[in-house]
């Protein structure tokens, strides 16, 4: 779980984030909203600490990042995933070597254990015959479901996805989502998800926020999202004519 309570981000005179109070739990797909420049990006990169606030604290299951030594951090670290925008794939190694890589970085494993750790995580991302093949020999979801793969192999208590869908068509992003949906009930791990993606925030946004201009203007759920007046919510998720047709179609079936 992360407990995040009142964090304040500014770059000089920008203050971007002004003070963001939540909580993400465990085994559940958390998604950030919002309009280009609202403060996503700055987000994610305070929660895994690429940022440190000003002002407010986030807790990692009970330890305040604040208060951790350096040794602390890195530890914490090492428990986070992070699945990149674009994927963010080394374009000389392989499949199997683009996984690997955080096995060899940070562990003592030996190279047994580390194939049969890399092994298991492409079968569970649905990828069998990849192994040798290099990212411009893949697809786009191939390279997202190997992104994937890379950010579980450690096994991480915390998982990261920036946008995870982008650049992806309709069919192949709603996959990527219920893979990410599934490692997540099926580890427990405390996910937090980017995203532009209105099929996703239908689909997989078991918790949602939506920050303008730095603050959190709302939260709630996949359901909730449906029902709310929030003006700016509605405003910004449902901007598409078919999102309006689907909102209205959902309300009429529930009276
Ligand atoms: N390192 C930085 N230094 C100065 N300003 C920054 C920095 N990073 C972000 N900002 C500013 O913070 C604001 C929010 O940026 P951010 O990238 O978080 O938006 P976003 O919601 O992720 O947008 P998008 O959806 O387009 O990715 C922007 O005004 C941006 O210029």
């Amino acid at each position: 779980m992360i407990e995040v309570e009142n964090v304040h981000k500014s770059f000089g005179d920008t203050h971007v984030l002004k003070g963001i109070s939540t909580t993400f739990e465990d085994g559940k797909t958390n998604l950030v909203i919002g309009q280009s420049g609202s403060g996503k990006t700055v987000f994610l990169k305070c929660l895994l600490g690429l940022f440190e606030p000003e002002e407010g604290q986030i807790c990692y299951n009970g330890q305040f990042y604040s208060e951790l030594s350096n040794s602390e951090r890195r530890d914490l670290r090492q428990e986070m995933g992070m699945v990149f925008q674009g994927s963010a794939l080394f374009d000389s190694m392989t499949v199997e070597g683009n996984v690997m890589f955080p096995l060899d970085m940070f562990t003592k494993q030996s190279k047994a254990e580390m194939q049969d750790r890399v092994d298991f995580v492409l079968e569970r991302v649905n990828l069998i015959d990849a192994h040798k093949k290099f990212p411009s020999e893949i697809s786009g979801g191939m390279k997202k479901r190997v992104a994937i793969a890379r950010a579980i192999v450690m096994n991480p208590k915390y998982l990261f996805c920036d946008e995870p869908n982008s650049g992806l068509d309709p069919k192949t992003a709603i996959l990527i989502d219920n893979l990410i949906q599934e490692i997540t009930k099926e580890y427990n791990i405390t996910t937090i998800i980017n995203t532009h993606d209105m099929n996703s925030v239908m689909e997989i946004g078991e918790k949602i926020i939506f920050l303008k201009d730095g603050f959190k203007e709302w939260e709630g759920t996949n359901k909730e999202i449906f029902k709310t007046d929030n003006e700016a919510v509605t405003n910004f998720v449902y901007s598409s004519e078919l999102f309006k047709k689907v909102r209205q179609m959902y309300i009429e079936e529930r009276n």
